[in-house]
């Protein structure tokens, strides 16, 4: 049998299993790619919020790197909480050195507002990380953090795009989920663009919706898809996994990253 594509996250531990590199590998496990992982931080948290936070060492996040694409080979590189601006920038280097496409989700605080990014590594986003990027995927709170744009509505998704196009990812999806109405992404490389909708889900259970969305996009790209069909097939299966999400602890559950999967009985 021949092996499935590679995709490789590099991201933080969610000890709750619902974002992070555990979202990033299921979702890369539903979508029949072979997920692998470098972690760059540790984090202690559940549906409630962020208890603790944990950085790894520079080296061992370029140690981890090395182990998985010199050997095993990566077809898509996916990035999200990278946690320093020490970190960001190794990590933008690895990516620029490696022969495959990358999607950068430039995870800014999780869902419960706990940062998940220094403040200190903002520039290190701006002028390392998102020039390397073939995708890059900020929700409404990491726009107006990189860029000063506020989005108050769907018309100005555009403006926000141009904004963060600037800093050189080839394409972005502006990421509308927190807007009310539908939820609307705007996937654009500046020249093409693709409105990308779906039905809002009424679910609090919204845990990993950031991760799910970008690993899904490595996933189809690895499999050679190009970027308006992957970003679409992913913003589908995203969209599945929000309408199944469910309860888990007291806080926000996660989304369910097999609904794809689940036969009806
Ligand atoms: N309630 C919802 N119903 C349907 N889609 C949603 C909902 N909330 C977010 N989305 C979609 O999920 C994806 C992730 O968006 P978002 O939640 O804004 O990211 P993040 O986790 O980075 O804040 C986007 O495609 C967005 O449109
Ligand atoms: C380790 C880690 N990485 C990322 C997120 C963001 O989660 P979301 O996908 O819900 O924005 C998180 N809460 N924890």
């Amino acid at each position: 049998m021949s092996a499935p594509p590679r995709v490789l996250t590099v991201a933080g531990s969610d000890s709750g299993g619902g974002a992070g590199i555990q979202a990033d590998l299921k979702a890369m496990l539903a979508l029949g790619v072979h997920g692998m992982s470098v972690l760059t931080a540790v984090t202690a948290q559940n549906s409630l919020g962020v208890q603790g936070a944990w950085e790894l060492p520079v080296e061992a996040v370029r140690a981890q790197y090395r182990s998985v694409v010199d050997d095993i080979g990566v077809q898509a590189v996916k990035t999200g909480m990278l946690s320093s601006a020490e970190l960001v920038e190794a990590v933008a280097d690895l990516i620029a050195g490696t022969d495959a496409p990358a999607v950068v989700d430039p995870v800014g605080v999780s869902k419960h507002g706990d940062p998940l990014l220094a403040a200190s590594a903002l520039d290190s986003v701006r002028t390392a990380l998102l020039p390397v990027a073939t995708v890059a995927t900020p929700n409404l709170d990491e726009v107006a953090q990189l860029t000063g744009v506020r989005v108050g509505s769907q018309a100005d998704l555009r403006r926000a795009a141009e904004a963060v196009l600037e800093f050189g990812p080839r394409w972005v999806v502006i990421k509308g989920g927190h807007l009310s109405g539908d939820a609307v992404d705007l996937l654009t490389d500046g020249s093409e663009e693709h409105w990308l909708r779906a039905p809002r889900h009424d679910n609090r259970h919204t845990h990993g919706t950031g991760c799910t969305l970008a690993s899904a996009i490595a996933s189809h790209l690895a499999k050679g898809h190009s970027v308006p069909e992957a970003v679409t097939a992913a913003k589908d299966y995203v969209t599945g996994a929000i309408a199944a999400g469910f309860a888990l602890g007291a806080g926000i559950g996660p989304v369910d990253h097999a609904w794809n999967l689940r036969v009806p009985r």
